[in-house]
């Protein structure tokens, strides 16, 4: 007899969200969910809040409210070290040492030592296919090799959950599809993956969307879902109705009609992985 299907807790849950800095509120009331295995675009435009979002999942951004649980503990906490890799949107590789070196540096700072460090190099080279460049110093590669030396360094203690901020900001579209190429051969093997864009059309390489705007989340769903619920031919136009419906249920306010009331922000409902949620709470 088996029994029930193990239940499957999302890589990311976040629940009411509230960071501010100083005076200002940078991320409000954001509620959202990050599957297993699935590759999650957080777009928005420049100065939306991307950023200050990344960091709180990845535990280094104080939060004035909410929660934060990933792979089933609070954000930040010490186990996730090797289990969450980030990418940053500032370099983080010594331009002056070569490929290897670089890596060999990293992984001994993550404590490995020997075989297993050679190993785990010669693991991250091969995934993010550097084996060409790999005694070049960083300095020497293209946008698109130093893009992937950064993802190459937060692959080493093979994260269960990879949150990379704009990795694809620069690059050629040829550069960025390759990018995403490696991206998608990451999520086949397992790894969830968080990606932050300003570009509206890298929504088509993601399984999910979280859609941002002004630290509030316009939608969460799939690219499919987005496209139905606004009737729009592309995530660029769907994006920009949800600000205009969204603005326009603020702006109703109180007199807003109860059919258009978004779903509850704060329930453990928004938060749910599979869950379409969308603030205009009603077809644009
Ligand atoms: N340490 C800080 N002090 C004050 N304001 C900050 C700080 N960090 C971020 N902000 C402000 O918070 C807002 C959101 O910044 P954030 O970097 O999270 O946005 P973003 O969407 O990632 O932008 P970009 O796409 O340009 O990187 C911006 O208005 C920014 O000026």
């Amino acid at each position: 007899m088996t029994g029930p299907e193990p239940v499957v807790l999302p890589a990311v849950s976040v629940f009411g969200l509230h960071v501010c800095i100083g005076e200002n509120v940078i991320v409000q009331n954001v509620s959202f969910a990050v599957p297993r295995g699935a590759i999650v675009g957080l777009l928005g435009p420049s100065g939306c809040g991307k950023t200050t979002l990344l960091r709180s999942v990845v535990g280094i951004q104080p939060c004035t409210a909410g929660h934060v649980q990933v792979l089933g503990f609070p954000a930040g906490s010490r186990v996730l070290r090797t289990r969450v890799g980030y990418v940053t949107q500032a370099p983080s590789v010594y331009p002056d040492l070569t490929v290897l070196e670089n890596l060999r540096y990293f992984s001994a700072a993550l404590g490995m030592r020997g075989w297993r460090r050679e190993d785990a190099v010669v693991r991250v080279v091969k995934l993010v296919d550097l084996a060409e460049y790999a005694d070049k110093p960083v300095a020497w590669l293209s946008g698109g090799q130093y893009s992937r030396v950064s993802l190459a360094v937060a692959l080493l203690g093979s994260p269960e959950l990879l949150v990379m901020d704009e990795p694809t900001v620069g690059l050629d579209p040829l550069v960025r599809r390759e990018l995403w190429t490696v991206f998608r051969r990451l999520a086949d093997d397992g790894t969830t993956l968080l990606v932050s864009s300003h570009v509206m059309d890298e929504a088509d390489h993601c399984d999910r969307l979280l859609l941002m705007r002004s630290g509030r989340l316009l939608a969460s769903a799939g690219r499919d879902e987005v496209l139905e619920y606004t009737g729009c031919e592309t995530v660029e136009n769907a994006f920009l109705d949800l600000v205009t419906a969204s603005a326009a249920l603020q702006a109703a306010g109180d007199r807003a009609p109860v059919a258009r009331v978004p779903a509850p922000l704060l329930t453990d409902e928004s938060a749910d992985a599979d869950r379409p949620y969308f603030s205009s709470g009603a077809r644009c």
